[in-house]
């Protein structure tokens, strides 16, 4: 049955600050979908003031844009404020005074939220207000909501994701075609996935701040951005995955966040060879996937477009429609109660390792290998040697063991006179590794 727009006479106001790739997709659906928007919200969402940088610039969609934030933040009769600038500054400062001036937020901003999230929340409840982030995490896919609402009556163990958009688009085209990762990178930017700041996509961090979020959901937990162990992709060769492939495995960025039995909380994002028959395994492209581990509900798996305009802001309206709704039926956020609890270091985590040395192809350079394995306590799982002549390659998969451990190891090998160099070292996320 058709919407019936014509009993929501009332109107409710969004301001925009940033109209880019989220942005215009954000303007984009607030008009295409109006009448529907409408009939689920009960009131007509118009879209107020558009804040830019530059008003001169030539745009693709057509709103009236403005460099004055003060149309949209604290302004009368903008009820919602949509933040998709990005950055830390101004965006903390000009979405925490829209909040005290009673404007409900909405904001793709995961840097702002893993980082200063806590007192923007604080901020919107005391004024009554929401702050809904649902963009920030995996954009399109629903994620922020079902954390905090679907799973709320169960205990969440462990979340594992591919939480960035560009960097699965290289790793794919780096995995399917031999492709090189700078090229490909200029297409995810040409794509609309990477961040004004692409660094933050290959180094890892964009992924952290997403895997705090998470964490800080899952484990009702206070996780910031700077408590997330970080690794990018910069270092994943050709090399790593041609051996991952024949070995049953494939490269991804992994988000990874769980709370240990001490009540310590692990998150950490790196590269990482998981097996082909993980559901993670077949991500392709800009896809995001969240795997979530939870003791009632078993294994969960969210899948869906992590980057882009459309399914960004499709997240982004969503949101809107949810402060809209609250607005007008006057329900605060909920408030839930936020642990401190400790974020184990990266060293005491027990993990699995690939690594890839070259060795003199001598006499005894496997038993000396092995024996340096043994000292420090790390078992070895299987080991290949290729090469002949002068030089070998050996590639080792190790059992779970102590990361701090596996370090030590590694530099004690690299004190070998047979061992050249440590070609490679990447962890293995395998749950039948238990
Ligand atoms: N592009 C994507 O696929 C996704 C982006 N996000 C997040 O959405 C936000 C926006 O991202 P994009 O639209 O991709 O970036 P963008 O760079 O395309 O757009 C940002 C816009 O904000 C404007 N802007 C920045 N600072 C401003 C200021 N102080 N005053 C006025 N305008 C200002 C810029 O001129 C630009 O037009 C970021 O927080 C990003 O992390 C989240 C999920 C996906
Ligand atoms: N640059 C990000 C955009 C969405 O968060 C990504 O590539 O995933
Ligand atoms: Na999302």
């Amino acid at each position: 049955m058709a919407h019936d727009p014509s009993n929501t006479q009332r109107t409710l106001t969004v301001g925009l600050l940033g109209l880019g790739v989220v942005g215009s997709g954000v303007a984009t659906l607030l008009r295409d979908h109006a009448d529907e928007i409408a009939g689920r919200v009960g009131a007509r969402l118009e879209i107020g003031p558009v804040v830019v940088r530059d008003v001169n610039k030539s745009r693709d969609v057509d709103v009236a844009v403005t460099d004055d934030v003060s149309t949209v933040v604290g302004a009368e009769g903008v009820d919602i404020v949509v933040e998709v600038m990005g950055g830390i500054d101004p965006a903390r400062e000009l979405l925490t005074r829209a909040l005290k001036a009673g404007q409900s937020v909405v904001t793709a901003n995961k840097e702002l939220i893993s980082t200063h999230g806590a007192e923007l929340l604080t901020a919107a409840q005391e004024h009554s207000v929401r702050l809904e982030y649902e963009a920030a995490v995996a954009g399109a896919i629903p994620i922020i909501k079902p954390m905090r609402e679907s799973l709320a009556g169960d205990r969440v163990r462990k979340v594992l994701g591919i939480l960035n958009g560009t960097t699965n688009y290289i790793l794919t085209r780096m995995t399917e075609e031999g492709a090189e990762l700078a090229p490909v990178l200029a297409d995810a930017q040409a794509l609309g996935y990477a961040e004004a700041d692409p660094t933050a996509d290959v180094g890892g961090h964009d992924a952290a701040a997403k895997a705090a979020i998470l964490a800080s959901l899952a484990f009702d937990a206070h996780v910031v951005r700077d408590d997330v162990y970080t690794e990018g992709i910069m270092s994943v060769t050709a090399t790593d995955i041609a051996n991952a492939k024949r070995m049953g495995y494939v490269i991804k960025l992994l988000g990874i966040a769980e709370e240990h039995e001490d009540a310590s909380i692990g998150v950490r994002v790196h590269p990482a060879w998981i097996p082909t028959s993980h559901p993670l395994a077949s991500i392709r492209e800009a896809y995001n996937a969240i795997f979530v581990e939870a003791d009632a509900a078993g294994d969960l798996m969210f899948y869906g477009r992590g980057a882009g305009s459309l399914p960004t802001a499709s997240a982004v309206v969503g949101d809107v429609v949810t402060a809209a709704r609250a607005m007008l039926a006057g329900e605060r956020l909920p408030s839930v109660a936020v642990a401190d609890k400790p974020i184990r270091p990266v060293d005491e985590e027990i993990v699995q390792y690939y690594l890839l040395l070259d060795v003199a192809d001598e006499a005894g350079v496997l038993s000396r290998v092995a024996a340096t394995f043994g000292d420090h306590d790390v078992s070895i799982k299987s080991v290949w040697q290729e090469g002949e002549g002068d030089q070998a390659q050996l590639l080792l998969i190790t059992h779970a063991a102590r990361e701090g451990n596996v370090r030590a190891c590694v530099e004690a090998l690299k004190d070998l006179s047979d061992v050249n160099a440590i070609a490679s070292s990447m962890r293995v996320e395998d749950r039948r590794e238990g």
